[in-house]
């Protein structure tokens, strides 16, 4: 086995991120006393749900294989109600538990499957995707989308554990490689600055999971996250600055019928942000610039559509951070300092968006 970095996520529930290659082995180790092991999954990850599942029946636990639909699909009620049909048919008690086997897509249904099943049994998000490691398989935020929004049914539920084993994003296509760097650039700019100096030196490299910058950075964005849920795990007030860049972003999928990916509206987001702060006069042009710049070098889209504006406008309404009629925004008031931008007006929204729009 490569060498594992074990990333501790305190709070109430604490548990720990396990970073490396090859070490699925790990996973009946995180599950005493379980019987039955859900492991749900999608098309693309079959074989390694397989293999995983072959892992618990040699550690003695029986496994039920869940395929669901891929990517923001499986993220859907009638997907979820499914998977509880199974376990019910299977007879699943208090002591069996749930694997997500994918990317975040699978490991929020699988952490809401897990979190409503009996009013909350075990599960480990096995994460094989960039941006699931890197968020959201930390965390225990697990949710589904509904026809008005983004995640807005969920339920925070910690996992027992998280792996991230790095030998998975070998598969990875390269344009989910990079949609993932999304989050982590965010992290950078919420929380370490080493981050973007690291994405910045070498773009190409970034995108490269083999590459050593790549696992450091992996580990970083962990870091940020672990560090921020441990505060916070029910979003009362710092988990907010997670949310940096997500109020357009939710938007835009929730717009797009959720068929672009996160990382992609999240790269838009950020620069929707960032524009936003230097207008409302509380970040610096330099700093607002680099994240276009940035994430431009990375591969990543910048704009959106103009004639979209009221259609994100009235979703950006829904989003979780808006309090009564008040939309609440996370911003820059420089690089690491993250905070809230309460109530901006229309016109400041509409002329932030001018600057991310596209013809
Ligand atoms: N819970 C949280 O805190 C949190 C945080 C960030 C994002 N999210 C959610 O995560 C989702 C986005 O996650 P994502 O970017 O991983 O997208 P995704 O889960 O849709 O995966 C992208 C694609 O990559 C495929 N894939 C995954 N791993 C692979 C591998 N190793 N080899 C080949 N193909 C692989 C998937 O099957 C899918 O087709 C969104 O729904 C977002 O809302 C949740
Ligand atoms: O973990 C968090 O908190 C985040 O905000 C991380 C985000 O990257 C992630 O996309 C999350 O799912 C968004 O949460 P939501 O509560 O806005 O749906
Ligand atoms: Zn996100």
């Amino acid at each position: 086995m490569d060498e594992v970095t074990r990333i501790p996520v305190g709070g109430e529930r604490p548990y720990d991120v396990l970073v490396g290659r090859d070490l699925l082995g790990a996973l009946p180790g995180l599950l005493p006393g379980a019987t039955r092991v859900a492991v749900l999954h999608a098309p693309p990850l079959k074989a390694l749900a397989d293999a995983l599942g072959e892992r618990l029946r040699a550690a003695g636990v029986e496994p039920l294989p869940i395929e669901v639909p891929d990517a923001e699909s499986g993220k859907h009620i009638d997907v979820a109600s499914a998977c509880w049909d199974r376990l019910g048919a299977a007879g699943f008690t208090r002591t069996d538990a749930v694997v997500g086997v994918g990317g975040g897509a699978v490991t929020d249904l699988a952490g809401f499957v897990a979190a409503c099943w009996l009013r909350g049994v075990r599960w480990v998000p096995v994460a094989t995707s960039l941006l699931g490691m890197v968020d959201a398989a930390v965390g225990g935020k697990t949710g589904i989308n509904t026809a008005a929004g983004k995640n807005l049914v969920g339920a925070f539920h910690p996992p027992v554990g998280v792996l991230a084993d790095l030998a998975t994003l070998d598969s990875l296509p390269a344009v989910d490689l990079a949609a993932g760097l999304a989050e982590v650039v965010k992290c950078g700019f919420i929380a370490d600055p080493t981050i973007l100096d690291l994405v910045e030196a070498d773009p190409v490299a970034a995108t490269d999971p083999r590459a050593a910058v790549s696992r450091e950075l992996i580990e970083r964005a962990i870091r940020v996250k672990a560090d921020v849920v441990a505060g916070d795990l029910r979003e009362s007030g710092l988990r907010e600055v997670l949310n940096y860049g997500h109020t357009l972003a939710h938007a835009i999928e929730q717009h797009e019928g959720y068929r672009w990916r996160h990382g992609h509206a999240v790269a838009v987001g950020l620069v929707y942000a960032a524009t936003l702060a230097r207008l409302a006069g509380r970040l610096d042009a330099p700093t607002a610039d680099r994240h276009r710049v940035t994430l431009t070098a990375l591969g990543l889209p910048v704009s959106y559509p103009v004639d979209a504006w009221p259609q994100l406008l009235a979703a950006m309404r829904v989003d979780k951070k808006t309090r009564g009629s008040r939309l609440r925004f996370v911003v820059l008031d420089g690089l690491a300092r993250p905070a809230m931008l309460e109530g901006p007006d229309d016109a400041l929204l509409a002329a932030a968006y001018q600057e991310v729009a596209s013809p």
